[in-house]
């Protein structure tokens, strides 16, 4: 199943800056995991934002609800989930 995601980052301005090092650390190797494995198939930053646009491919919601639930930096962004079906006029689709 395919989703469009879009997440918006606020990190706290008075984040430690071991700890806002550590988070983007680890949420960047999170998210590289899971590009590996082929369920975040693509991630693109939304230009002027500190907000990225990630197309999903995984095998039902709960699946994509857990990925989400654990990113590193999910306690400090507003997500957005839209589910994608197939375009009558794609041609890659045949
Ligand atoms: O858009 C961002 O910077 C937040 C983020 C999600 C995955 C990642 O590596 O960074």
């Amino acid at each position: 199943m395919l989703f469009a995601v879009t997440m918006d980052v606020a990190l706290p301005q008075d984040m430690e800056s071991d700890l806002r090092a550590d988070t983007l650390a680890r949420e960047k190797a999170y998210s590289q995991d899971l590009q590996r494995a082929g369920e975040w198939v693509s991630i693109w930053r939304c230009v002027g934002q500190y907000s990225n646009l990630s197309i999903f491919d995984v095998r039902d919601n709960e699946r994509l609800h857990e990925i989400l639930w654990n990113l590193p930096l999910f306690p400090f962004m507003t997500i957005q989930v839209t589910p994608l079906a197939q375009h009558p006029s794609d041609i890659a689709a045949g």
